[in-house]
C-alpha cells in the first residue's frame, strides 16, 4: 500500500499531518508512538472505516495495489472485505466457533454448502494453530474460548474471507504473556501471505514481530524505516526517546 500526503481531521482537529509511506507485502509494519498521536487513524484510513465517523475529512491519496482506494466508483463495503481487522479486544460473535469463522465467508458466497464450510474451518484453524485445541468443540461458543484463543478464532474469523491485509489495533493489549507470544508467533508465520499493519505500545513486541516499523508524534510521521534501524539507530531525538521508554 501507499500512502500519499495523507492529512485527516475530526471536525476542526487535524489528526494526521500530510503522512506519506509505503506498506510493502509480506513484511508487518508496525506503527508506534505515544498515546494519541493518529496510528489508529492511519489504520482506519487504510480500509476506510473513518469514512463511517461523522465530520470527517481527509485529503491525500492511499493506494492498495497501485489503486486509489478513495477514488469515486470505490464501494467502501466491498473495498473492506479484502482487509481482515483485529480489534483491542477479542470479539468473537456469541455464536458457535464453526459459525464465527463461516460466516463472513458464507455472506460472500466463498463457501455454499456443509462440506466446503467444514473444510474452511479446518483450514483457518490450521492456519491459526488451533485445529487440535478445539476440534473436539467447533460447537461450542466462540466467546466460552480462552482471551488468546479468541484472538486467534478473530484472526481465523479474519483470514477465512481471503483479505489481502490485515490490519491489527493493539491485538495482545487484552492478552497474557503466553498467549503474546502465541499470537506473536502466528503473526510471522502469517506474513508469508498477507500484508500486514499493527498498531502497538509495546515496543519489544514492535521490536519481535514487525520487519518496519513508523513512528509518530502529534499527527506527524516522524521516521519511517527498518524496524532494527528505528530502534538501534533511530535518526531523531524525538524517536530515540521513544523507543529507549525516556516518554511513553
Ligand atoms: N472519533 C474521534 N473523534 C474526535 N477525535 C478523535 C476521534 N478518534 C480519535 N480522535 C483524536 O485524534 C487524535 C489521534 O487519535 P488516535 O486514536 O488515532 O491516536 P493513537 O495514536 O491511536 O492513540 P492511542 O495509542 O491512545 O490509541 C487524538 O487526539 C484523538 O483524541
Amino acid at each position: 500500500m501507499n500512502v500519499e500526503d495523507v492529512s485527516f481531521w475530526y471536525g476542526p482537529k487535524q489528526a494526521l499531518k500530510d503522512i506519506s509511506l509505503d506498506i510493502y507485502a509480506n513484511e508487518a509494519t508496525a506503527f508506534i508512538g505515544p498515546s494519541g498521536c493518529g496510528k489508529t487513524t492511519l489504520l482506519r484510513c487504510l480500509n476506510r472505516t473513518n469514512d463511517i465517523i461523522e465530520h470527517t475529512r481527509m485529503t491525500g491519496r492511499i493506494l492498495l495495489d497501485g489503486e486509489d482506494i478513495y477514488a469515486p466508483g470505490i464501494d467502501p463495503p466491498v473495498l473492506r472485505q479484502r482487509f481482515g481487522w483485529i480489534a483491542q479486544k477479542p470479539n468473537p460473535f456469541p455464536r458457535s466457533i464453526t459459525a464465527n469463522i463461516a460466516y463472513g465467508a458464507e455472506i460472500q458466497g466463498i463457501v455454499t454448502n456443509r462440506k466446503e464450510r467444514d473444510a474452511l474451518v479446518e483450514q483457518t484453524l490450521r492456519a491459526v494453530g488451533m485445529w487440535d485445541e478445539v476440534k473436539d468443540r467447533l460447537h461450542e461458543a466462540g466467546t466460552d474460548l480462552s482471551g488468546g484463543q479468541q484472538q486467534r478464532l478473530c484472526i481465523a474469523r479474519a483470514i477465512a474471507t481471503n483479505p489481502e491485509v490485515l490490519l491489527m489495533d493493539e491485538p495482545c493489549s487484552a492478552l497474557d504473556p503466553i498467549a503474546t507470544a502465541l499470537f506473536e508467533n502466528l503473526v510471522d508465520e502469517l506474513r508469508d501471505r498477507y500484508t500486514i499493519v499493527i498498531v502497538t505500545h509495546n515496543m519489544q513486541q514492535a521490536a519481535r514481530i514487525s520487519q518496519r516499523a513508523a513512528f509518530f508524534h502529534l499527527g506527524n510521521l516522524v521516521e519511517v524505516g527498518d524496524t532494527e534501524q528505528i530502534f538501534m539507530k533511530p535518526r531523531t531525538q524525538r524517536c530515540l526517546d521513544f523507543v529507549t521508554g525516556r516518554y511513553g
